[in-house]
């Protein structure tokens, strides 16, 4: 029987070590500090290993190993053909073993120091982390970066595993600087537990069992550490919640046509029969009248159970709901502080929406600012406009709606969440909240007597945003000029709202780089929104290069009220007409970020009208849109 599991064989071994305890735990360190070494030897000492397997490592070991004849356990994790290539770690790698008492899952993290990303995914699910140092040299940076994520996502429990004592004689004073200087990280990070172990992974010292090499440590060693420390849960106290993931809906067929259940995992608290809940973000309250498992009624359920709710009332609950205990239930907000770690190729820009996933609902949100960003070395706060890959910013998040949540520190499913690109639905950063912003809750909605259809009415005209997007001297203004002309004509209200006058106002404090025009575009979508309220048809000529912003913008609007307009002029026929001498400028360094030259500009992929102005005359161009806006196109 075989004890080393890939990933695809970790749910059936769980089931079938169901009785046993669970520890997640994460290793990290840098490259060369032996990691590797020390998960193979603990996987392989452990006795986990089976004769075919050792015979293909030694095999393999001849091959690719760095240790002469020698096994060489770093092949054991090395489970990505590109880590043997470059001999680094470049991904989080799963791995199962198991003892007479507990089993194990431990994703192995990369060193590396770009893939700070790889070890907050392995770490958000883990209870416990060992962060591996090398004796000679002590804590690295990587070591304090590592520490301040594995902090971050709420690891209670750290091993620092103080390796290669062999290479400083198992020397007792070597391990005491290190270990003194690693509390001093962990406390000032607010790490509570902190357990210092000198070890040497490839003499297989104090990893199973206790080493004699080194009579002056009388802590335990890291296998029997792992298998007896106690982890705290904060989950399990506190009143119960349940994110709901999927509600059963009573089926014409079922004999019990009133039944409906809520199903989902309970990632907080103990739920029973009788108990008085409430359904956020709404509000509604009601009691359970059931709890269902798997195998039918029981009597209740705790933290980690998957369960289904029957509630006494019929009341309205959806997936993303949160049902929770009614006398001790999570707060709601749409806007907090928050930590982001960025993960995405492109930046972080504040202002521009993102998904945001927490536990099973989904809402847009948006940075509403990046207060600072950390240096995961230091710890230190230093001034940011935007967030690159692997970099950590403490931020405000603004939602589109309110949401049950809890801070991070409290409950990792329900303070833990993930923002999602609009555009191509990647993962580009994982977050803990930390609070909610206390506006959040004081704002409201001020109602106003005389409504958008009214004033639309009075005017006459149904209220319009035309969104003309193209590189500076496309000829956006001079057909927005136009038409803005033969609205008037008509009698019709209409208002140009054109990038170089509104950033002469409104927007002077900003400039041109990629989160300024985010910022920009925001505040035009905003007003131009503002003035279709007021009844008027909006004509905004800015540049609007990004996508994301364009499509922000569309999103104020009601169906059919914006009309994307690409004013589409070749690269070579604006800058040859060059009005404002600003590409001759550009093209000689002295205008950075111009769009086009040293800035991007992402052409609509489905705008409601294309105009080609080197086709036709400017006028004959303003006359398609009038004939878009009066529905004659
Ligand atoms: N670096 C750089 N890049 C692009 N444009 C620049 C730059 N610096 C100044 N200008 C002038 O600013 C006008 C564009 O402002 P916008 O607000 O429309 O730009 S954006 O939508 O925020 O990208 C633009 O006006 P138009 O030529 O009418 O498009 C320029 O005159
Ligand atoms: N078919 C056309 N449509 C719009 N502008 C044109 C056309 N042909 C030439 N032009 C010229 O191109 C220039 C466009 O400048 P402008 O309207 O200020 O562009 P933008 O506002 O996009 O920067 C103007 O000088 C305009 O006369």
């Amino acid at each position: 029987m075989t004890r080393v599991y890939d990933d695809t064989d970790i749910a059936a071994a769980l089931r079938r070590h169901e009785h046993k305890d669970l520890l997640r735990f994460i290793t990290c360190g840098s490259v060369d500090d032996g990691k590797s070494t020390l998960i193979g030897r603990l996987l392989h000492d452990s006795k986990r290993l089976f004769e075919d397997q050792l015979a293909a490592l030694a095999a393999d070991s001849r091959r690719h190993g760095t240790q002469g004849e020698n096994i060489d356990y770093a092949l054991l994790l090395d489970g990505l053909a590109a880590e043997r290539e470059q001999g680094i770690t470049i991904d989080v790698a799963y791995r199962f073993f198991d003892t007479e008492r507990r089993k194990f899952i431990v994703a192995d993290c990369p060193g590396h120091e770009q893939y700070t990303r790889n070890m907050a995914t392995g770490a958000s699910t883990a209870d416990l982390a060992v962060v591996l140092v090398d004796a000679r040299k002590g804590l690295l940076p990587q070591t304090r970066r590592h520490t301040y994520i594995a902090s971050l996502l709420g690891l209670r429990h750290v091993v620092l595993a103080v390796n290669k004592m062999d290479l400083v004689g198992y020397d007792f004073a070597v391990f005491e600087t290190i270990a003194n200087e690693y509390a001093a990280l962990a406390s000032s990070l607010g790490i509570p537990h902190v357990q210092c172990i000198p070890l040497s992974a490839l003499q297989g010292d104090n990893l199973i069992e206790r080493s004699q090499a080194m009579p002056w440590y009388d802590g335990p060693a890291l296998l029997e550490y792992l298998d007896t420390v106690q982890v705290d849960r904060v989950e399990a106290e506190g009143g119960f919640r349940l994110p709901v993931q999927w509600v059963q809906r009573p089926d014409r067929r079922d004999a019990d046509r009133d039944f409906r259940g809520y199903a989902g995992t309970l990632v907080a608290g103990r739920v029973a029969p009788g108990g008085a809940v409430v359904v956020l973000p709404a509000g509604r309250r009601s009691r359970v009248a059931r709890v269902l498992g798997p195998e039918g009624a029981r009597e209740s359920a705790v933290a980690g159970q998957a369960i289904m709710l029957v509630l006494e009332d019929e009341i309205d609950v959806s997936r993303g709901d949160v049902i929770a205990a009614g006398d001790d239930a999570p707060e709601v907000s749409d806007q907090f502080a928050a930590h982001v770690l960025w993960m995405g190729e492109g930046q972080l820009l504040p202002g521009r929406p993102y998904w945001l996933k927490l536990g099973t609902r989904t809402v847009g949100a948006t940075v509403s600012a990046l207060k600072h960003k950390v240096d995961v070395d230091t710890q230190a706060s230093l001034a940011a406009t935007h967030l690159d890959l692997n970099e950590v910013g403490y931020v405000n998040l603004s939602l589109d709606q309110a949401i049950a949540f809890e801070p991070y520190a409290k409950n990792r499913a329900l303070g833990g969440f993930i923002l999602i690109d609009r555009i191509d639905n990647t993962t580009v950063a994982a977050g803990t909240l930390d609070f909610a912003l206390r506006r959040a809750g004081n704002l409201h909605w001020q109602h106003i007597d005389v409504d958008r259809a009214t004033r639309a009415r009075s005017l006459g005209q149904a209220p319009r945003c035309v969104w003309f997007t193209g590189l500076s001297g496309s000829g956006k203004s001079t057909i927005a000029n136009l038409v803005d002309r033969r609205l008037q004509a008509m009698g019709l209200h209409a208002f140009v709202l054109d990038g170089d006058n509104v950033r002469h106002g409104l927007n002077r404090d900003l400039g041109f780089t990629d989160e300024d025009r985010v910022e920009n575009l925001r505040r035009v979508g905003e007003v131009a929104r503002l003035m279709t309220d007021a009844g008027l048809i909006v004509l905004v000529s800015f540049i609007s290069p990004f996508r994301a912003e364009r499509r922000t913008a569309r999103a104020l609007f009601g169906e059919g009220e914006f009309l994307e307009v690409f004013v589409d002029t070749p690269m070579a026929v604006a800058e040859a007409r060059d009005v404002k001498g600003l590409y001759a400028k550009a093209r000689r360094g002295d205008l950075p970020n111009f769009t086009g030259i040293d800035s991007p500009y992402e052409a609509p992929e489905a705008a409601e009208l294309v105009l080609d102005t080197t086709s036709a005359p400017a006028e004959e161009l303003a006359e398609r849109v009038v004939a878009m806006l009066l529905g004659r196109g």
